[in-house]
């Protein structure tokens, strides 16, 4: 099976370069637009598309970033294979500003979103004990490391509802979790790819310590965009790397499986619109 790599840009990854053929498209979804147009092309003959999640000129907040519309928009256009690249706090003193970590797991404490597919009419449940692609997740690790950076192989990523940073009661909670780092947007857009049937990894570029570090002043956008902007340069590193990489690779992943089994709803009470809705993302196992 032919892949097609898509990479969600968070904040400070806007667009990328080298792309052969390159076209900015415009996708409608029955979710409305995603965050911007897609940028589409080959890189070493591997398809790419790349989406900036909060819009060039970043134009959504964490919380109107159109999760559905983006994964909806992805899947349409044949991507097989989400890279989502966020800017991140660390809630750990070796997590450094600078270092990038592959997350392979989750909290989710976002509360104003949707953060499903599914919906009264047609109801379906995907496992998510293992949110991200462990086979992606290895092949950014390796594109990172070709890449340049420091990086930490495995580590879990708090998604808080923002926009206002942690309070420090809050940021302490998080560390008493265990929890490794902290961002805005990694919810619900994992819980999308995967009932999309989505590979799906996460690299988080740290930026800051929040604001629970004794030695460092607490989180502000500017710092944020300074560390991403340094990083913007191993980032897309990363991206240039990971066709290379994912050309030479069998997939032997669950994730285009997901909905195996998934779907409750009786065929004869399902809603026929949503069926029709959906069939792009969800055709696979709703035919018949
Ligand atoms: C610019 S600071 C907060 C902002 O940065 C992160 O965005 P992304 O995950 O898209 O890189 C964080 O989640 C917030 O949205
Ligand atoms: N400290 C932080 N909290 C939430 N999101 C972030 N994105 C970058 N740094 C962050």
């Amino acid at each position: 099976m032919d892949r097609m790599i898509g990479v969600i840009g968070g904040s400070g990854l806007y667009e990328i370069a080298g792309l052969e053929d390159p076209r900015w498209q415009r996708v409608e979804t029955p979710f409305g637009p995603p965050s911007d147009e897609i940028l589409t092309g080959r890189l070493e003959g591997v398809e790419m598309a790349f989406l900036p999640r909060h819009g060039r000129g970043h134009v959504h907040t964490p919380t109107s970033v159109p999760y559905r519309a983006n994964i909806f928009a992805l899947k349409a256009l044949g991507v097989t294979d989400v890279v989502a690249v966020s800017a991140v706090g660390s809630l750990k003193e070796a997590y450094a500003p600078g270092d990038f970590l592959i997350v392979d797991q989750f909290i989710d404490r976002t509360f104003a979103r949707e953060k499903s597919f599914f919906g009264a009419g047609l109801v379906g449940h995907v496992p998510f004990a293992h949110p991200v692609c462990p086979e992606l997740s290895a092949l950014c690790a390796g594109a990172a490391m070709l890449g340049g950076a420091r990086i930490h192989h495995g580590g879990t990523y708090v998604a808080m509802e923002g926009p206002q940073f942690s309070t420090l009661a809050e940021s302490r909670l998080y560390r008493s979790w265990g929890a490794d780092v902290i961002g805005m947007t990694a919810m619900p857009e994992a819980k999308l790819a995967r009932e999309a049937e989505l590979c799906y990894a996460c690299v988080a570029m740290i930026t800051d310590y929040d604001c629970w570090h004794p030695d460092h002043d607490a989180v502000h956008v500017a710092q944020v965009m300074a560390t991403a902007q340094a990083n913007a340069g191993r980032a897309r590193a990363l991206i240039a790397a990971l066709p290379g990489l994912i050309a030479a690779e069998a997939k032997g992943c669950a994730c285009g499986r997901a909905l195996d089994g998934a779907i409750m709803t009786a065929p004869s009470r399902r809603d026929p619109g949503m069926v029709a809705r959906l069939s792009p993302i969800l055709g696979r196992v709703l035919k018949g």
